[in-house]
């Protein structure tokens, strides 16, 4: 038997999409049972135009009068319908067509597989036409069988394939279906021929053998009884030997009926060993839980839940707010290529340093020069030579990279006589930032080989930043802020700015009610004080845990887990849970914080950095001096993802990036990125102060939250109040807290915590004095509090009692 070949992996198909309109159950139970009775209706008026069709005949070319009767049962619309498919269409094959539209109708209303739906449909319409052009071949123009279709399909083939051909082609078309629809392949006709063949001589066999079966010896007790029951209905012209024979053959059925049943085993053996069947795999529907059905109840009435409908006219930041510089684009100095090509060929040639090609490539600000030394060279040797390189080509910022990782060649950058500037707007307009689906994508530049370079916060998941004055720390920060806007609806994103130099970001301010956040008690949401910075920082580290709570309770993983849960409906905002956008915490000048508060800021930067990526809480730290004293060791263990602009000493360059090679950048945003493992060179996006205006004017005259994000409030310990049960001693939120217990009739901290956005140990302290002015009862160990006020109402009474 002939082996079909093993199939190859076709290439993904693109899917039909269909568009995406979700009926409802009510308008499921419409369209489906119209579908079915609309079905039964043509194939009345089908069966009816078989005979009445030539009477109405005449009715039709009248059809618009209403005096003008028809014979169909289903009257004039009958008629038109039958005569419209039937006698001018496809002939009886039509009927097929009322079938599709009952199964359509119960698919719709069964919620079966559309897919399904459609390939029956397709191989529907294939059979009609099938089947008229087979009618048509033996039929006249106005016959029901192949209707006029059939008909003239027919005499158009025959006059270009005559008879032959179009008989071949039906056959052709025949085979077509039977191959695709039914699977039937060339064995398993043979394989039907076999058994058919097998079964007829079987029946011959046992028919000769029943005939010498001696009856009368051999009959069972059931054979008896049906022998009995003859001879009573026995005519008296019948012999013995013919009842005798009929008993014989009735006893002997089971057997040729089990010798039909071989067969089918054989056949079924031979379908299993087919290698070109393919198996259907039944989809199984996952059982859904009773939340499930709630949350895609609710999905259906409301449709997905919607984080940007609040501020749903929100226009995104357009490209013309940033400007378009003359020097962008890549010029290529060949005589510059060339010089420098020779002095780098020379120099090393000095040294016995054979060169066996060399290539270049031009970035916006250096050149790479790629070189394969000759055969035996040790690379060190060229590590060696790079100040005099440098030297030999009078240029500052060379880059020795021995060897370039996974190239096999040497690279040695080189700055160009002319940089072009990268402009955020070119970074921001290209395709690969535009079509991202990054989380937080960030365009930071371009690379050398000019490729945008975009990177994804969310992933990184915190970023630490260093570099001497003036090289382009604030650019960069401002390139980061710039992308998330051009990107990120305020709902989705939140920036916590804290700005010891109070003037690098106070252009934010004007966005502060669409994506700042800050304290609930503060005024401005740019932290420029080091003393607030501690309590926000703090605060984050509640929102942190708090936002902990609600995962777990969800039981999700992270925030983007989260999110897409409640976006579906599956979290109830009564339990606390909301939307979250992400955090994105931007420190200017770490070193300036440090020194003022040192250790109070250290340690929850760290807990952060530690803990809060999954939650969608990033840190973007900048700092001047990249000294050891102030990126510790445990805040580098955190921030794999870093960023070096030019650094003045080694020293410092081996502190942010763990090896050199930021000392000799050239500045003006030139910049190293590493995310742990390799040094990727890029020119950072220049963004300007009037363009940072003008976007941040383009979001701020826009319509607003009514405040800016509130963090949850952070008392520091000091402040704190006792555990002392005095009414005036209370915590303020004390009534608020109270109101939310009694609504909730739930006496847990927790509850506290997500409602009124409070730590867990300034809840903990409100539930002790809940407790003691008798609103909730004594701690309960896992389980919640008794709460022991039933409504509001009697709150009040229970409060001024007090008093
Ligand atoms: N990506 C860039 N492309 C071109 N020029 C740049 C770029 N980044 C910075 N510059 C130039 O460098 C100057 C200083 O940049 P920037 O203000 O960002 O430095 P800085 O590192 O923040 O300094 P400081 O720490 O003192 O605030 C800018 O005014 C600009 O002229």
């Amino acid at each position: 038997m002939a082996k079909s070949k093993p199939k190859t992996k076709k290439a993904p198909r693109k899917k039909f999409k269909m568009p995406n309109f979700k009926l409802s159950s009510q308008q499921k139970l419409v369209l489906g049972s119209f579908l079915v009775i609309s079905g039964l209706l043509i194939c009345i008026a089908f069966i009816s135009h078989l005979f009445t069709g030539k009477i109405d005949q005449s009715a039709l070319s009248e059809f618009a009068s209403r005096h003008v009767k028809t014979k169909n049962w289903l009257s004039k619309f009958g008629a038109w319908l039958s005569d419209l498919f039937i006698q001018r269409g496809f002939g009886i094959s039509s009927f097929i067509f009322s079938g599709l539209v009952f199964l359509s109708g119960v698919f719709v209303l069964m919620n079966l597989s559309i897919s399904k739906l459609r390939k029956h449909w397709f191989w529907g319409i294939f059979i009609i036409i099938w089947i008229s052009i087979l009618f048509g071949f033996f039929g006249d123009k106005n016959d029901v069988l192949g209707g006029t279709i059939g008909f003239e399909v027919n005499s158009y083939l025959q006059d270009y394939i005559g008879k032959t051909g179009t008989v071949l082609l039906l056959i052709f078309g025949l085979i077509t279906y039977l191959a695709i629809r039914f699977k039937v392949t060339f064995e398993s006709i043979i394989n039907v021929f076999k058994s058919a063949k097998k079964d007829i001589s079987d029946e011959l066999s046992s028919n000769a053998e029943n005939q010498v079966v001696p009856l009368n010896n051999n009959l069972t007790e059931e054979a008896e009884a049906i022998k009995e029951a003859y001879k009573g209905s026995l005519d008296e012209t019948e012999s013995k030997e013919e009842v005798e024979e009929k008993v014989a053959v009735t006893t002997l059925k089971p057997e040729v009926a089990s010798t039909s049943f071989e067969v089918k085993v054989t056949e079924e053996e031979s379908e299993e060993d087919d290698p070109s069947l393919e198996i259907k795999v039944e989809e199984v529907k996952e059982e859904l839980s009773e939340t499930d059905n709630l949350a895609n109840k609710l999905v259906e009435d409301f449709g997905q839940f919607d984080p940007t409908l609040e501020l749903g006219k929100f226009q995104f930041p357009t490209l013309d707010l940033l400007k378009k510089y003359d020097a962008e684009g890549i010029k290529i100095n060949q005589a510059e290529l060339e010089e420098n090509k020779n002095r780098i060929v020379d120099t090393l040639n000095n040294y016995k340093i054979g060169i066996a090609s060399i290539k270049a490539t031009i970035g916006p600000t250096v050149t790479l020069y790629e070189i394969v030394p000759e055969a035996g060279i040790r690379i060190s040797k060229i590590k060696n030579l790079e100040d005099d390189i440098a030297l030999s080509l009078s240029a500052l910022g060379i880059r020795i990279i021995a060897p370039i990782p996974g190239k096999g060649t040497i690279g040695i950058e080189v700055p160009n006589k002319d940089s072009t500037i990268v402009s955020m707007r070119s970074v921001i307009a290209s395709k690969k930032f535009q079509t991202t689906d990054m989380q937080l994508p960030i365009a930071l530049g371009k690379t050398i080989s000019n490729e945008t370079f975009v990177v994804d916060l969310a992933k990184m998941p915190h970023m630490l930043m260093a570099g001497a004055t003036g090289q382009g720390k604030s650019v960069g920060l401002n390139a980061v802020l710039t992308s998330l806007l051009y990107k990120k609806h305020p709902a989705e994103v939140k920036f916590v700015l804290v700005d010891p130099k109070k003037v690098e970001l106070t252009l934010f301010n004007k966005i502060e009610r669409h994506y700042l956040a800050k304290l609930p008690d503060s005024e401005e949401a740019i932290i420029t004080d080091n003393n607030k910075v501690i309590n926000t920082l703090n605060s984050l580290c509640i929102e942190m845990d708090n936002r902990y709570e609600l995962l777990k309770n969800a039981m999700c993983r992270n925030i983007a887990e989260y999110n897409e849960k409640f976006k579906s409906r599956k979290l109830n905002p009564n339990d606390g849970h909301q939307f979250l956008p992400y955090i994105v915490l931007v420190v200017d000048e770490f070193a300036d914080l440090i020194m003022t508060a040192g250790k109070e800021v250290e340690t929850p930067i760290a807990r952060l950095a530690q803990l809060a990526r999954a939650i969608g809480i990033h840190l973007i730290i900048a700092t001047q001096r990249p000294s050891v004293n102030v990126i510790t060791g445990i805040i580098k263990a955190n921030f794999p993802a870093r960023i070096a602009f030019r650094v003045t000493s080694k020293i410092d360059s081996r502190t942010i990036l763990d090896g050199s090679g930021a000392d000799q950048l050239i500045g003006r945003g030139d910049m190293l990125y590493t995310q742990g493992n390799d040094l990727i060179r890029v020119q950072c996006a220049f963004v300007d102060t009037p363009e940072v205006e003008r976007i941040t004017e383009f979001i701020g005259s826009q319509k607003a939250y009514p405040d800016a994000y509130l963090l949850p409030e952070y008392v520091g310990e000091e402040d704190g109040t006792s555990l002392d049960i005095d009414i005036s001693d209370r915590d303020k939120l004390f009534k608020d807290a109270a109101v939310v217990i009694v609504t909730a009739q739930q006496g847990s901290a927790s509850l506290l915590q997500r409602k009124l956005k409070l730590g867990y140990n300034r809840a903990g302290r409100i539930i002790d004095q809940l407790e003691a002015a008798g609103i909730v009862g004594p701690f309960e160990g896992s389980k919640a509090r008794q709460v022991l006020i039933t409504d509001l109402i009697a709150l009040d009474a229970h409060l001024e009692n007090e008093i």
